[in-house]
């Protein structure tokens, strides 16, 4: 059945199967991930994409969600080859409009040469490939969408208790709920702070550690959490995921840029500089540090591409990973980075003699 239409910069249509109606548009990318679609369609960095899966089915270990990254559906739309009912029940009841029986193979061959693209979608049994064109002609470039940290970010400061011995400010981006769970379960208080947060209140709240989350975007449309790095470096130590490590690096003296389609999966290889091992993570990225700065120093490449995985400072306690320690989908091999970050609080909660 054909009710379902996916109009790609440049202008050609593909077509499929209606598994949730409405329109859309976003930019047009793929995960390779092959488990956990409930964490990745609640990941906030997917705000304003159109998330394709590369893997054909998806749904078949149900919908539950405590498995949820965050409370809602966050990509646009999704494209699948196949998606189970109970997928297509929850995106429906989310209002995120999702198409299946396509090529995939398609879709991600043209992304990986083309690069990510905006789409528009049409999908129900009146969507017609005008519809999708229009939504098309309405998606805006990524680096356009310069209030997108509104859209994910709490308003108001939320404390989430561990045990009380480390205090952690979480500059929420858009973060994933298993950060947050991540260091509460380490023993951290931690403070999840909206987005735009001023010095004031972070120099108020004297944390232990001030943390960047991941989030969606561009990293140059988060010039508060800059200016934050910038304040307190050498000051708390500070830790970043992800878009928080593109934050981090543009704060001090850094270069981001767009990267041709990103990395977006559960298996992409990062090779630690120092020990020399090789981890599996989970990654979902769109941007990259071209330049860290001098103050930072390249820990982790990624063995496929060499970009920067991990950035380090010693002088200035600064810790930061470009991939997803807290997983989520994906591996726990890296789960020792917050054993890491709290290390960096350990000295200032526990100084020691010298
Ligand atoms: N997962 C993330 O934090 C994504 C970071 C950023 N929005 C990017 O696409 O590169």
């Amino acid at each position: 059945m054909t009710d379902a239409y996916v109009a790609i910069e440049g202008g050609h249509v593909l077509t499929g199967r209606a598994r949730a109606p409405g329109t859309a548009r976003g930019e047009l990318v793929f995960t390779t991930a092959y488990t956990g679609y409930e964490e990745s369609l609640t990941d906030p960095s997917y705000a304003e994409q159109v998330l394709t899966f590369s893997y054909p089915l998806i749904g078949n270990y149900g919908v539950r969600d405590e498995r949820f990254e965050s409370a809602d559906v966050q990509p646009t739309a999704v494209v699948a080859r196949e998606l189970t009912d109970d997928v297509a029940e929850w995106l429906t009841e989310e209002g995120v409009p999702a198409i299946d029986h396509l090529d995939t193979r398609d879709v991600v061959t043209e992304v990986r040469e083309e690069g990510a693209m905006q789409c528009g979608i049409a999908a129900g049994p009146d969507a017609t490939p005008e519809d999708a064109r229009a939504e098309l002609d309405r998606c805006k470039a990524m680096s356009d969408h310069v209030d997108i940290g509104a859209a994910v970010s709490v308003t108001e400061p939320t404390v989430h208790e561990g045990d009380g011995r480390y205090d952690v400010a979480l500059v929420d981006c858009g973060a994933k709920g298993s950060i947050v769970s991540s260091l509460v379960e380490r023993g951290a208080d931690v403070t999840v702070l909206p987005y735009d947060t001023t010095a004031t209140t972070v120099a108020e709240l004297d944390p232990d550690v001030l943390f960047v989350s991941n989030g969606p975007g561009d990293p140059e449309n988060f010039g508060a959490a800059q200016e934050l790095v910038g304040e307190f470096a050498g000051e708390v130590p500070i830790a970043g995921i992800c878009l928080g490590q593109q934050i981090v690096a543009s704060a001090l003296g850094g270069r981001t840029e767009k990267m041709t389609f990103g990395h977006r999966g559960v298996n992409q290889p990062v090779r630690d500089l120092e020990t020399g091992q090789v981890v599996m993570t989970t990654q979902n990225h769109g941007y990259t540090v071209a330049e860290p700065g001098d103050d930072l120093d390249v820990t982790q490449v990624n063995v496929n591409d060499d970009t920067p995985e991990g950035l380090e400072s010693d002088a200035l306690d600064v810790l930061t990973r470009q991939y997803h320690p807290e997983a989520n989908p994906g591996p726990h091999d890296s789960l020792g980075f917050f054993d890491d970050v709290l290390g960096m609080a350990e000295a200032r909660v526990a100084p020691t003699a010298d």
